[in-house]
């Protein structure tokens, strides 16, 4: 497989602020990170909450910059947000006054398609999230599985080389939540798409991922990558139920305790 993302050397800190008592100094979110995602790949990360999980998908996004190292999507430096790279976050950020299919089609005008083109396209992505019919309803019409379904159709519309999402199912009740991770599988198979994916939730990697890395408690560095062969099974199988589900989650739920525990005990320093 090729290489689609190449994380080298990355860094990114934020300027320190002036506190009551103290000067805080400059703060490292993320430290020399090194990956490389490949084409059609389903990439996981996790970590302890603060470990600079977003600002590595922000970095990828191009929604921020590094403060040293590169990152090049199919071989190239990335320069900012572009359409090549859809992303959906926690909150469904779906416009409330337009419909379904406005949502959809929203944007894909900057691609140049024509009004009947953007209509065709958004029914077929809406089609792919199961949600034929629901098309002109607006956002408060549609529950919150549905609206994140909506969300991954308008990410899914632009044709993007790469798929990121940041924790898209954290707000979801726990029914729905494993809904959409199956769906989710079934969309990857079918486009191909290469996705990155952040997650606290362990389960949720182990199920999806087909590389988990976790990450170290801040500044976040990459402390394992890990290859979990399950998600190339039938998506609807009842995968969480077999004995390596198991074997991987513990893997990642000793390496992820330890940089939790890290976590605290910093804190109670500070305190
Ligand atoms: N714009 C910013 N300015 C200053 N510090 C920031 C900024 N954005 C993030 N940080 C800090 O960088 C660290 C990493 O934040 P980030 O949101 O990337 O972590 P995370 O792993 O995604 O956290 P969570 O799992 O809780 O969502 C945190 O300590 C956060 O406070």
């Amino acid at each position: 497989m090729t290489t689609k993302i190449s994380i080298q050397d990355v860094t990114k800190t934020f300027p320190g602020k002036k506190g009551k008592s103290a000067t805080i100094k400059q703060f490292t979110a993320v430290d020399n990170i090194n990956l490389d995602i490949k084409a059609g790949e389903f990439f996981v990360i996790v970590g302890p909450s603060g470990c600079g999980k977003s600002t590595l998908l922000d970095l990828l996004a191009g929604l921020t910059t590094a403060n040293s190292g590169v990152i090049k999507l199919d071989g190239n430096p990335l320069s900012g947000p572009e359409l090549d790279r859809g992303i959906v976050f926690q909150q469904y950020a779906l416009f409330p006054w337009l419909t379904a299919l406005g949502n959809v089609t929203f944007g894909l005008e900057l691609k140049g398609y024509s009004k009947k083109e953007r209509i065709q396209i958004a029914r077929e992505y809406i089609s792919l999230v199961g949600l034929d019919g629901f098309e002109d309803r607006f956002p408060h019409e549609l529950s919150g599985g549905m609206k994140q379904r909506i969300a991954i159709a308008r990410s899914l519309a632009y044709n993007p080389e790469v798929l990121m999402m940041d924790e898209p199912f954290a707000a979801l009740d726990a029914q729905t939540r494993e809904t959409l991770q199956s769906e989710l599988l079934g969309i990857w198979k079918k486009t191909g798409k290469t996705i990155v994916f952040i997650t606290h939730g362990i389960d949720e990697a182990v199920y999806l991922g087909q590389r988990v890395a976790v990450m170290t408690s801040s500044p976040g560095r990459i402390k394992e990558v890990i290859e979990i062969p399950l998600n190339a099974l039938d998506y609807k199988q009842d995968i969480r139920s077999l004995p390596e589900f198991g074997v991987y989650r513990h893997k990642i739920w000793s390496l992820l305790r330890e940089e939790v525990d890290k976590a605290q005990n910093n804190e109670k320093q500070i305190i």
